[in-house]
């Protein structure tokens, strides 16, 4: 693609060179000839400073932020916000993408709604692809993932391969770094949702006002005015963020039992499922859950929103919500020890999550709540304590392990969060303190493995080991019974 029509009303420079620009990228070492190289300012370092290095190996242009000098020999391109041009460009380089894209953000649930919003469009008939934490996920593939939001040329890229696979209906995740980094800014969107917001990622933002601001950005930035707005109605939070989306001219549809969408009037718990009725458009529909877990409810009326706000009926939506699957990993059965007691791998990693999850398992627990975690490591210190109370509150028996300690001393990390919790049992080896709680379970206890849900590796120092809580688990049980 030439240069000019690339850039054309997205930065300022070279609109009118005509060289061709043969892909996109900010990492310098994956330059290739031809490549626009686009310099941007990061939390470690600077990409001004590898404009050499781009160019040298083969840079046709480089797009940098306005007032950063270089003295580079190749078209330069410039712009106030050259996160948000690298998208837009990155957009237009690949051209196409599925005609109907939800995003959705929240602390928690994003993975799981945008999972459940896949599997409603496509029990309606239609091509579908979810990209989040856990990969993405479409008729054709089902690929393992790294970042939530994937960065902007990757996003691009993948959005084109969808829409060239026939995938007309695609949900993703927005992350609060994604949409800070601008990374799903050149995607255009026919609809937004809202989960929560909870104490997340302060290592990154400075305070919780900026995480929610950067939120918020999805609303009033990225979505369309008066495209659908789907929120959560009974979190916290859900007033702010449904001010800021009526402000930014959404169209606000909310749910939940504060919902005005779909209203929750009644909902029933049961072992492995949950009965619910909901009111929407003045009809009273029953539906039959198959998940454990309240906040199942919230994420899969989130879900059922999106799913009607992109053109779906009612009446083929909320009977889709019965044949639900969970997200991998988001309180999934992982099996049952011999005493009959379930053991549950779940993703919490943070506070707000631990508290849903282990308030979830109370109601069908007779016995004990035996609960399995860590914090990781070079990720936000404050939470541990708070973890280590919220465990401590809510479950009977805690066992303090690892998760991830990264390039921190994992002991440390598990003292942080002892320090909350000083009744838990401390046992490093997350091995050893899954088949200690798998043995101790007795029949009418629940035990909870918290932390890496679908992950498949643990992080010490530089290294990642292959690890799986669910196989530990079945490992475990297998062991025990023997
Ligand atoms: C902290 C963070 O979010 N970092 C992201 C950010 O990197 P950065 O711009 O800060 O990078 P930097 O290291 O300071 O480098 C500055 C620039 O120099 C460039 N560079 C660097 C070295 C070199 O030789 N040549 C070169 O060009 C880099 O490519 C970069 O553009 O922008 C990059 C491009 O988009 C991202 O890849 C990178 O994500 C890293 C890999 C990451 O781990 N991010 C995590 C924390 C993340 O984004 N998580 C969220 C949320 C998960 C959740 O919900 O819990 C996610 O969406 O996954
Ligand atoms: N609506 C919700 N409210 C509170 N907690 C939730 C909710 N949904 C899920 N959780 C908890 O958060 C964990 C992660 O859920 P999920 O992966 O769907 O969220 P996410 O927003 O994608 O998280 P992440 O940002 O870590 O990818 C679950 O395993 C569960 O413990
Ligand atoms: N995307 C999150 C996942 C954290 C999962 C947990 N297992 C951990 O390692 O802290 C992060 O990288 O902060
Ligand atoms: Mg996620």
């Amino acid at each position: 693609m030439k240069l000019c029509e690339l850039a054309e009303d997205l930065a300022t420079g070279a609109n009118d060179d005509t060289a061709d620009v043969t892909g996109l990228t900010s990492d310098s070492r994956e330059v290739r000839p031809g490549f626009l190289f686009a310099a941007l300012a990061g939390s470690k370092g600077d990409g001004a400073a590898f404009v050499g290095d781009a160019v040298a190996r083969g840079a046709a242009a480089v797009l940098l932020p306005v007032g950063v000098e270089t003295t580079a020999a190749v078209p330069v391109l410039r712009s106030g916000d050259a996160r948000r041009a690298l998208a837009r460009m990155a957009a237009r380089f690949h051209g196409r993408q599925p005609e109907h894209v939800v995003a959705v953000t929240g602390t928690s649930g994003k993975t799981s709604i945008a999972a459940f919003t896949r599997q409603i469009w496509t029990m309606c008939g239609l091509k579908a692809a979810s990209i989040g934490t856990t990969g993405v996920v479409s008729p054709t593939r089902d690929d393992y993932g790294s970042l939530t939001t994937p960065e902007p040329v990757a996003l691009a890229r993948l959005m084109a391969e969808l829409a060239d696979e026939g995938v007309t209906h695609a949900a993703m995740e927005a992350s609060s770094h994604g949409l800070d980094q601008r990374r799903l800014d050149g995607v255009e969107l026919r609809a937004a949702g809202f989960s929560n917001l909870g104490r997340d990622h302060m290592d990154y933002h400075p305070t919780v006002k900026d995480y929610f601001r950067a939120k918020m950005r999805l609303f009033d930035t990225l979505l369309p005015k008066g495209a659908p707005a789907v929120i959560y109605a009974d979190d916290r939070w859900s007033a702010a963020a449904t001010e800021a989306a009526k402000l930014a001219g959404a169209t606000v549809m909310t749910v939940g039992s504060n919902g005005g969408f779909l209203k929750l009037k009644r909902l029933e718990h049961e072992r492995h499922r949950q009965i619910a009725e909901i009111e929407a458009a003045g009809k009273l529909y029953r539906v039959v859950l198959p998940l454990a877990g309240e906040f199942q409810m919230a994420n899969a009326l989130v879900a059922a929103g999106l799913a009607i706000a992109t053109g779906r009926n009612v009446d083929d939506v909320l009977p889709a919500l019965e044949h639900l699957k969970g997200a991998p990993g988001r309180l999934e059965l992982a099996g049952t020890t011999a005493e009959g007691a379930p053991v549950f791998v779940d993703y919490a990693h943070k506070p707000e999550a631990l508290e849903h999850v282990l308030s979830a398992v109370r109601p069908f627990t007779t016995g004990r709540v035996v609960v399995v975690f860590g914090c990781g490591g070079d990720r936000d210190r404050g939470k541990r304590p708070i973890m280590g109370e919220i465990a401590g509150r809510l479950a009977d028996v805690v066992v303090v392990t690892d998760d991830n300690p990264r390039s921190e001393v994992p002991s440390e990390i598990r003292a942080a969060i002892l320090a909350a919790v000083p009744q838990a049992e401390e046992i490093g080896d997350r091995r050893a303190a899954i088949r200690h709680a798998v043995e101790l379970a007795d029949a009418g206890d629940t035990v909870v493995i918290a932390g890496k849900g679908h992950e498949n590796g643990q992080t010490t120092g530089n290294a990642t080991l292959p690890f799986s809580d669910h196989d530990e688990v079945r490992a475990a049980i297998a062991g025990v019974a023997r």
